[in-house]
């Protein structure tokens, strides 16, 4: 147990040297208007961490089970708040420096200025504006990024929008279909009033699937999903050396993103992308000159026999935690046939820790799997989970472990197929 003088002691630290380091840049203290904190070096990122782990729990023990749980309970008025400044567009009516009163952007938005101080002064308590004198609203960091960055403002209105109401049905689709593990049996089916399952329904409304693709990169960007971490992660390197030359099949590959950048640094390796026609079609469309011939595309649905045969890596990127166990242990399987003695499944996605945690700084990867709930019916694994997924699928398969590469959000899980007189 850790008194709240111990956790303030470690936070004295941990703050102390983030100061050190924003003034060594030149940057002053850390402030809510400008992003002071990006790119921190390695070894910050851990200060930076320990520093937010620290001050929510100091935040939760101050605050006491009563507070705590009725802050958690009014989360929704959080997200009402942004919904709001979402809808009617709010950044973009602020200018970029300076004030503007609530009257002025009365006027220019045609809502009442009650309405829009109410709003927005319950947004600022998550700093999206900021009140420097009564009745006067200028841009935080926060809302500047929602006016100048049209990602970050699609970011918005696809989770508040699209994932939270069907977020709100879920327990409905659990009463409705019991133990479903049918990706058009969830909370989004019901919410949406459709048996399509969620990329079905979002390719019905152009402009919804532009939003969740912007969405997606918004939040893929930066370096804890860099694809330097898989790049340098996983030893390539042996496959590349091989007289062959080496393959790897990337299946629902894509537009090749994986292939593409891993193909540059890797010059000998052979890389088939697979996916639906449509997107192969693209694929092909962008892939470089200078990459013709390395990388290849080909249309081909993972729920059917895989039809690359001998290939040294099955690859996935984001695809598994998609699907339930049902479907994902049916795609594990259609690779068997095709496999040689030593060929490695190597899956590249999110990992959850096998124990509960509380740190906050791995909220993210609970975050993640309570859309997988929401959304596909799916789930983020665990070790465990994805140990148990392969020996169900067939004992071929030998599960050899999961990695985490530093600095990275994402991690490699790794299988390979061994013939049974081998064990
Ligand atoms: C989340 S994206 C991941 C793309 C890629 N692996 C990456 O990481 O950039 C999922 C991909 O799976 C593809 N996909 C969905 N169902 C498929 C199927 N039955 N067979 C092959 N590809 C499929 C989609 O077209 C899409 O490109």
């Amino acid at each position: 147990m850790i008194s709240l003088t111990g956790l303030a002691i470690g936070i004295l630290a941990d703050a102390r040297q983030l100061d050190e380091y924003t003034n060594s840049k030149g940057l002053g203290y850390s402030t809510f208007e400008i992003d002071t904190l990006s790119d921190l070096p390695p070894a910050l990122e851990a200060t930076r961490k320990s520093l937010i782990n620290n001050t929510q729990s100091l935040k939760q023990l101050t605050l006491g089970p009563t507070s705590l749980l009725l802050e958690t309970l009014f989360t929704f008025n959080d997200l009402v708040a942004l919904r709001f400044i979402y809808s009617h567009r709010i950044p973009s009516y602020v200018p970029l420096a300076g004030t503007i009163t609530y009257t002025a952007l009365s006027h220019s938005t045609g809502i009442s200025p009650t309405l829009l101080r109410r709003f927005i002064q319950a947004a600022m308590l998550n700093r999206v504006f900021s009140e420097p004198k009564v009745g006067e609203i200028q841009h935080t960091a926060i809302s500047r990024l929602l006016a100048t960055d049209p990602e970050a403002m699609d970011t918005v209105g696809f989770l508040i929008e699209d994932l939270a109401p069907a977020s709100t049905k879920v327990i409905e689709a659990h009463k409705k279909w019991p133990g479903s593990e049918e990706p058009n049996e969830t909370g989004f089916n019901v919410e949406n009033s459709t048996s399509d399952p969620f990329y079905l329904e979002f390719a019905k409304t152009p402009e919804r699937s532009r939003r969740f693709g912007a969405g997606m990169r918004f939040m893929t960007r930066g370096s804890l999903y860099s694809l330097s971490h898989l790049i340098t992660g996983y030893d390539w390197a042996a496959l590349d050396k091989l007289i062959g030359p080496g393959t790897v099949v990337d299946i629902g590959g894509g537009h090749g993103a994986v292939s593409v950048a891993l193909a540059k640094q890797f010059r000998n390796i052979k890389f088939v992308v697979e996916d639906l026609p449509g997107t192969v079609k693209e694929g092909e469309k962008l892939l470089e000159e200078g990459l013709r011939g390395q990388v290849e595309f080909r249309e081909h649905d993972f729920f059917t026999d895989q039809p690359v045969k001998g290939a040294d890596i099955y690859f996935f990127r984001f695809i598994l935690h998609n699907w339930s166990d049902v479907y994902a242990t049916e795609i594990l399987r259609r690779l068997l046939p095709a496999m040689k003695e030593g060929s490695k499944v190597v899956i590249y996605e999110f990992l959850l820790p096998d124990g509960a945690t509380e740190k906050w700084t791995e909220k993210q990867g609970r975050n993640l799997d309570m859309i997988s709930a929401t959304g596909w019916n799916s789930l983020e694994r665990t070790t465990s989970d994805w140990a148990t997924l392969f020996a169900g699928v067939d004992p071929r398969y030998m599960f050899l472990g999961t990695r985490t590469p530093a600095g990275s959000s994402v991690s490699l899980i790794e299988a390979e197929f061994r013939l049974l007189k081998d064990r």
